[in-house]
């Protein structure tokens, strides 16, 4: 079979494409691979929030379109980026081994979120980080900033920002690690749901590449990142929302940890639940309900 894959043209999204390619090549070595590099509205308009341009799902619309209109068979997404809701007709049919989970803190210097001298400007355009930096600095002050992953780390090496925050996977396969100032522990900043974690999306229909397309899955990461996107769909959190969710598996037993918070970091809701793995998407669900008997609905609305 021969497969094309549909892709971002940023270097993260190229670099996880080819990741795929190479993981087809390596579990079902008949088949042959080729990466359609697309450009996407949430890469162009870079003048403008997320939000006001029609919120995450514009990264992966286009790719989308691609695979209906016959020009692409499957596209690669990081799945923080895809909705919780998947939209009609297309499916997630293999998530990767996971990455590195964390969010890392950037400086031009050595610095620690604790060590950031008094008021410093802290890029970020993610409500989650946003108020997770403001619940334990909130005298720092936090900036919008959008960009791919090298663009971000210009603006603070020019001097728009004391320090950035990004996802420490995506340095990681960039080989930007040795950016990172301080990886910041899930205590203090808790990831979005499917963080460092890649997904591979086909139409619905296509059980051909479905049935191939299972070899890569990872069940370990394919569980932990259903429960995280349950709590995400429950709180019908767009990217945008102040919300995360993270989960692990220890054998049998899957731990969720989820937290709803105050735009400007001055409430955190933080609830845990454990469970068995078989009943992740349950698990999920049920703990942003405890969310939201706790008063998450007030905190997002009023975020
Ligand atoms: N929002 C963009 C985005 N989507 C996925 C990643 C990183 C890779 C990942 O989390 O899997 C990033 C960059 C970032 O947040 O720093």
């Amino acid at each position: 079979m021969h497969i094309r894959i549909a892709t971002r043209k940023s270097l993260l999204a190229l670099w996880q494409a080819e990741y795929v390619a190479a993981e087809i090549n390596r579990t079902v070595p008949s088949a042959t691979v080729e990466l359609v590099p697309l450009s996407t509205r949430g890469d162009e308009v870079l003048d403008r929030s997320l939000q006001k341009i029609g919120g995450k799902g514009l990264f992966i619309k286009e790719l989308e379109v691609a695979m209906q209109d016959g020009r692409a068979d499957i596209a690669v997404h990081s799945m923080k980026d895809v909705p919780a809701v998947m939209p009609e007709g297309f499916c997630i049919a293999a998530i990767l081994p996971r990455g590195n989970p964390a969010d890392a803190l950037l400086g031009r210097e050595a610095v620690t979120l604790k060590t950031l001298p008094e008021g410093a400007v802290v890029g970020s355009s993610s409500l989650r980080r946003q108020a997770q930096i403001l619940a334990v600095r909130p005298d720092l002050c936090v900036k919008p900033l959008r960009g791919n992953v090298q663009t971000r780390i210009g603006k603070l090496d020019a001097g728009e920002y004391d320090a950035i925050v990004l996802a420490a996977a995506g340095l990681e396969r960039l080989e930007l690690a040795d950016r990172i100032s301080e990886v910041l522990p899930a205590t203090t900043m808790l990831p979005a749901a499917g963080q460092g974690v890649i997904g591979i999306e086909c139409l619905s229909d296509r059980d051909d590449l479905c049935s191939l397309l299972a070899r890569l899955e990872d069940p370990v990461t394919a569980v932990t990142t259903r429960a995280e996107r349950a709590v995400a769909h429950r709180l019908e959190a767009s990217c945008h929302s102040p919300v995360a969710s993270y989960a692990i598996l220890n054998g049998d037993e899957l731990t969720l940890e989820a937290l709803v918070a105050r735009a400007d970091g001055s409430e955190v809701l933080r609830q845990q639940s454990s469970g068995r793995a078989a009943d992740a998407a349950e698990l999920g669900t049920a703990l942003a309900d405890v969310l939201l008997a706790n008063g998450a609905a007030n905190l997002l609305a009023g975020s």
